[in-house]
């Protein structure tokens, strides 16, 4: 039996710093992980997915030369997908490297390979070993979610994490789910240089999205030659000489290859939950309170496996947010928190806090500002006009509610959002604040001075509906033109 102050299971994007922070305040730390330090987000997630976004977007941009004034040698621009794969794997190989080297050079971290299972509340086995620590934290994430689709069982199939390994390009790749896994690899692999159509079940794409932000990413894929279906149903598939052969009720397709992105699984099923009596819920997400807590005392769950989060910083912030906790004396909670993600198309999306539907269906009187990007002039300066802005505003404590900036540079750009809703600041701040010229962010306070009228209207309730993505507000006081931006 081999005692510790603290055992962590899974290296999640919580888990190396958490260890080093532990070991660092004298806590003898395991650190236990079956298959490769640095978990999803450095193997498998994040940083493969975003290098490959960059090969694509070189290739993009090659076949787009010509409008920028810049002459190629005449020929059609081919991607080497064997190349492509080589550059994600020198730059997953230097982000394992230099984490790998930091854990096993950090004194008072332990790291063991192997699977991990709970024998009790202080109790671990690994590899036949027992280990016992007073402290557990789990960080152990999640898998791709295989749906019950008929036939699936029966023909090859690529997840996120396989589609990472080909080296030939498919030649017509349909994809299962229209959210952020499949539309980064659709428009990635249309970029390549496949036939790429999408499958989503939902009505719109991107269902967690409002549907006017979701309608102008469909405008660009769909712009670049990605086909996309949507509310698709009574789906099967078949083996076919051509690779699969994917029913809906709509008609039939034939792909070489098969993506199922249609969501994630947390890893939860064969971690010993039962023996320590640690609780999970139906989907099978541990449960934990706001400080990270589960049932348990003493064990912890921190990342995509608590399901209060499913995205890399979300899992930093888990991190965060306990050590400030158990080792400052801090009184953190998950509930101060303000969501913001991005989906790294091109353009990508940033976002922060509520969509507008989501303000209106927790029952806030809210104003809305939107800009399409065709209207910023960083965007036509860059000729990258696909996208719209938005912002949400509760009408009632000019509070921030939410934001929405899908255009070049949506990513970086939401940060100002983020930022003032971190600092609990009103729409004012953001109104009255000097952006920089040319940029996509210095539209925001615009967007603050031409919010459209509160809804619902305190005369006539029945006012639903937003402004439509591609037109600004009919009132919007075209006495701005003048300002930067127009
Ligand atoms: C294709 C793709 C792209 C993504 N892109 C982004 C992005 O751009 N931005 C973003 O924020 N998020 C992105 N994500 C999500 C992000 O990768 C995860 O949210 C993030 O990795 C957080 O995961 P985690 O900390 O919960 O654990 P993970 O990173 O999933 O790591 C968990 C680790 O635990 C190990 N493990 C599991 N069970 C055991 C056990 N019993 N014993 C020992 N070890 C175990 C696993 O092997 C794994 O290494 C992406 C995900 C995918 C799949
Ligand atoms: N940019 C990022 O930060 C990033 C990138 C990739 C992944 N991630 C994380 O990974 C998680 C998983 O991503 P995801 O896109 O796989 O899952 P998701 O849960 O976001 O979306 C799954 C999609 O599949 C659809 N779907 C479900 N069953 C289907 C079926 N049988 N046929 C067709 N469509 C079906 C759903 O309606 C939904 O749109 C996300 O929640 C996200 O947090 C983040």
């Amino acid at each position: 039996m081999r005692e510790f102050d603290a055992i962590i299971i899974g290296s999640g994007q919580a888990a190396p710093s958490l260890a080093v922070r532990l070991a660092k305040s004298g806590r003898r730390t395991a650190l236990v992980e079956r298959r490769a330090l640095g978990g999803t987000c450095v193997n498998t997630g994040c940083t493969p997915t975003k290098t490959m976004v960059a090969s694509a977007r070189a290739a993009h941009l090659a076949r787009r030369a010509a409008e920028y004034g810049v002459v190629l040698p005449p020929g059609e621009v081919k991607v080497d997908l064997a190349r492509v794969k080589a550059r994600k794997d020198a730059v997953v190989a230097e982000s394992r490297e230099g984490l790998t080297a930091w854990l096993r050079g950090t004194e008072g971290v332990t790291v063991i390979e192997g699977h991990a299972r709970l024998t009790g509340p202080h109790g671990v086995e690994v590899n036949g070993e027992a280990l016992t620590a007073p402290w557990i934290m789990l960080n152990v994430g999640a898998r791709p979610t295989l749906p019950p689709v008929p036939g699936l069982e029966t023909v090859p199939h690529l997840t996120s994490t396989s589609i990472q390994e080909l080296e030939t390009l498919p030649d017509h790749l349909l994809v299962l789910g229209g959210s952020y896994i499949g539309l980064e690899f659709a428009q990635m692999f249309r970029r390549f240089g496949a036939r790429v159509t999408v499958l989503e079940t939902a009505p719109h794409l991107l269902p967690r999205e409002d549907a006017d932000i979701a309608a102008a990413v469909a405008e660009f894929l769909r712009a670049e030659g990605v086909e996309i279906l949507t509310g698709v149903t009574g789906l099967s598939l078949a083996p076919a000489p051509e690779g699969v052969r994917l029913a809906h009720q709509g008609g039939a397709l034939l792909g070489s290859h098969l993506l199922v992105a249609t969501g994630r699984t947390p890893n939860t099923d064969d971690l010993g939950l039962e023996a320590a009596g640690v609780a999970r819920d139906a989907r099978g997400y541990v449960t934990v309170d706001d400080g990270l807590r589960t049932n348990i005392p003493g064990i912890w769950a921190l990342g995509d496996c608590n399901g209060r989060g499913a995205f890399t910083h979300t899992s930093w912030d888990d991190y965060e947010i306990l050590a400030a906790n158990l080792l400052d004396g801090a009184q953190r909670s998950l509930a101060d928190r303000v969501m913001g993600y991005a989906l790294f198309t091109d353009p990508p999306l940033g976002r922060a806090g509520m969509t507008e539907a989501a303000a209106r269906a927790a029952g806030h009187r809210i104003r809305v500002g939107m800009r399409p990007m065709r209207r910023v002039a960083r965007a036509r300066e860059k000729g990258e006009t696909a996208g719209l802005m938005k912002i949400v505003i509760d009408d009632m404590n000019d509070a921030i509610l939410g934001a929405a900036i899908l255009g070049p540079g949506g990513d970086e750009a939401i940060h100002t959002v983020l930022a003032l809703m971190n600092a609990r600041a009103p729409a004012r701040v953001l109104r009255e604040m000097m952006p920089i010229h040319p940029t996509v962010a210095e539209l925001l306070p615009t967007l603050v001075a031409e919010l459209g009228p509160a809804e619902p209207d305190p005369v006539d309730e029945t006012v639903e509906e937003s402004f439509p993505a591609s037109d600004p507000p009919s009132h919007t006081p075209e006495s701005r033109i003048g300002r930067p931006g127009n």
